[in-house]
């Protein structure tokens, strides 16, 4: 359990009011996220500054009301920390193994987060049933697939938000060729968070700048998800 931990100061800001929820997502990982080896024991004393943290403060990239879609949610990171410091995204998680859906399942219903959904699959399989406003991964997939499987499930004008290592800029240049290949898009690297985590977290961000293709949707179908899924509602607090 995390009863131990001592909060800073800085993961009190940043999650505020939601920090009771965050701190119940915490204790989830390092309990059952432990015994159900989502998440390796080595990482519980570390769970706020480099896993909820380092993903929070993602969330000031995303503008209010927009649709996220987090590939490759594992345990659930980066999606069920913005779905819960930021009840105004609609936030899907997709994963594709079942052992995993069933634990992001069990956190939204525990933590109450009607503005999350989990939905199995992979990403490149799911390009023609979802679009979002943004593509969330951490820790998924060399940047070259990551953008092969994230660029079409963009709306134009949105996102993906690739967390990565020091190297983003190193990587980012070697995936240039692979970026000419798809949607026209513009493509940075952007530190955030700095003052609240140390180091600040890197995040490559490719933006699509053209329409969508015809005929896809923004919202998963009822069957696309996990058992015991829940339709969006407004939050409960
Ligand atoms: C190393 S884990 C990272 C989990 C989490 N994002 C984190 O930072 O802790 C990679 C996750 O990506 C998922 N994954 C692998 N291939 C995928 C695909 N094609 N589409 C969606 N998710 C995938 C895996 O099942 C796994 O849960």
């Amino acid at each position: 359990m995390t009863g131990h931990v001592v909060l800073s100061d800085a993961a009190r800001e940043l999650f505020g009011e939601t920090l009771p929820v965050a701190q119940r997502y915490a204790e989830l990982l390092a309990d059952v996220g432990v015994t159900r080896g989502l998440i390796g024991p080595r990482e519980v004393p570390r769970l706020w500054e480099r896993h909820l943290m380092n993903c929070a403060v993602v969330e000031e990239l995303i503008p209010q009301g927009a649709d996220v879609i987090d590939i490759g949610s594992g345990a659930g990171l980066p999606g069920v920390v913005l779905g819960i410091l930021r009840p105004d995204l609609s936030v899907t998680l997709l994963e594709p193994l079942l052992r995993r859906t069933v634990f992001l399942q069990e956190c939204v219903d525990l933590l109450e987060l009607d503005n999350v959904t989990v939905v199995r699959g992979r990403a490149e399989e799911v390009q023609k049933k979802l679009k979002a406003d943004f593509v969330t991964a951490r820790a998924v997939a060399p940047l070259p697939k990551l953008i092969g499987w994230a660029l079409p499930l963009l709306r134009k004008g949105g996102s993906l938000l690739a967390l990565k290592g020091e190297r983003a800029e190193a990587e980012l240049e070697a995936a240039r060729q692979d970026l000419s290949k798809q949607r026209p898009n513009t493509a940075d690297v952007i530190r955030v968070g700095s003052g609240k985590v140390d180091p600040a977290t890197t995040v490559v961000r490719v933006t699509v700048t053209t329409d969508l293709e015809a005929g896809s949707k923004g919202a998963p179908s009822k069957s696309q998800r996990a058992p015991g899924g829940r339709k969006k509602r407004g939050r409960k607090r």
